[in-house]
């Protein structure tokens, strides 16, 4: 296998988390101890994996965490009442809201009732709207991570031709965002996109986030082509099973310049920018309490 063409997701976490460790420090220095919320809904054995992996980085980059589990049948009023203290709670800065949450519940009004300037993923309206404008605001952590691996393998964005494949909410519409924000021309492919394929062999860069195990082989690609693989899928390999990516690897390896493995290439990014996100909400709420008190100061005096 070349080496070489293997973007090292596991390798630029630990540089971003030694990053967002640094930051926490010189936080702690001013007295401020950034906290994350984590709400996890029901017993999905996945998301209770990526939780306790949450929980596991912010204590060893310094961010104090508190978990909430709630059972799999509660109610969307439930789960509410949970966020509206954890807004009103000014010991915490970020909540994090695992995704799926089960199927009786309403996961959009949810998100939305997370106080934009503490909604770790990026996820409500008020940041969605605020990064289709370009604006700095907190930004999904799966597409954020994605830039970065990009930004490290290729250097200068500008100009070049991305496709994104897939248009969820959590990975394809902002990744296109992200990438016109850095320039790129950007295209996104769905299910009803017309000879998708073809689209897909202009791309310098090609982000594929379809959940569709192994659907992108070397005909999607063209030579020499940038591939960011989202993709985690578990597939039954010979009785055994093993995650694999939306992106068929050996087969795509021989065509690119460059390519993320899974597991191994997205996956631990999200994890790190969701904490470089929690850092970023502490310090913006300590300004915005900093700023509100000596408006108050002005006033008295
Ligand atoms: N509220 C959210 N829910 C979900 C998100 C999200 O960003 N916010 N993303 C995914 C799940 N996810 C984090 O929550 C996540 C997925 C995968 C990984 C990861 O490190 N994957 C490893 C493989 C792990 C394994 O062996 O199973 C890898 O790719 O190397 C981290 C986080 C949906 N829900």
């Amino acid at each position: 296998m070349s080496a070489h063409k293997l973007i090292d997701g596991k390798a630029a976490a630990a540089r971003v988390l030694l990053q967002v460790r640094e930051d926490v420090a010189r936080l702690h220095g001013q007295a401020i101890q950034p906290a994350l919320a984590v709400i996890l809904v029901g017993s999905d054995p996945a998301s209770q994996v990526y939780v306790r992996n949450k929980i596991l980085r912010a204590e060893e980059v310094g961010i104090r965490s508190v978990e909430h589990r709630l059972p799999s049948d509660t109610s969307t009023e439930q789960l509410l009442i949970l966020i509206g203290q954890l807004n009103a709670d000014p010991a915490i800065h970020g909540i994090l809201l695992q995704l799926p949450l089960p199927a009786q519940m309403d996961e959009l009004r949810a998100l939305e009732a997370i106080a934009p300037d503490k909604d770790v993923d990026g996820f409500h309206s008020q940041n969605v709207g605020g990064l289709s404008q370009g604006r700095a605001v907190l930004t999904p952590c799966t597409p954020s991570g994605c830039l970065y691996l990009l930004e490290q393998t290729c250097g200068d964005l500008r100009g070049k031709h991305a496709v994104v494949i897939g248009r969820s909410n959590i990975v394809g519409k902002p990744m296109a965002a992200l990438l016109l924000k850095a320039d790129c021309s950007v295209t996104v492919l769905h299910s009803r996109s017309h000879d998708a394929q073809a689209l897909c062999r202009q791309a310098d860069i090609v982000i594929a986030a379809v959940g569709r195990a192994r659907l992108i082989d070397a005909s999607w690609l063209k030579p020499g082509a940038v591939v960011i693989d989202v993709g985690i899928n578990r597939i039954d390999d010979d009785g055994r099973s093993r995650l694999v990516g939306d992106v068929d690897f050996d087969s795509a390896l021989p065509h690119v310049a460059a390519i993320t493995p899974v597991p191994g290439g997205v996956g631990p990014m999200t994890i790190a920018f969701l904490m470089k996100n929690t850092v970023a909400a502490a310090l913006a709420q300590h300004h915005a309490l900093r700023s509100q008190s000596e408006a108050v100061c002005h006033s008295i005096y």
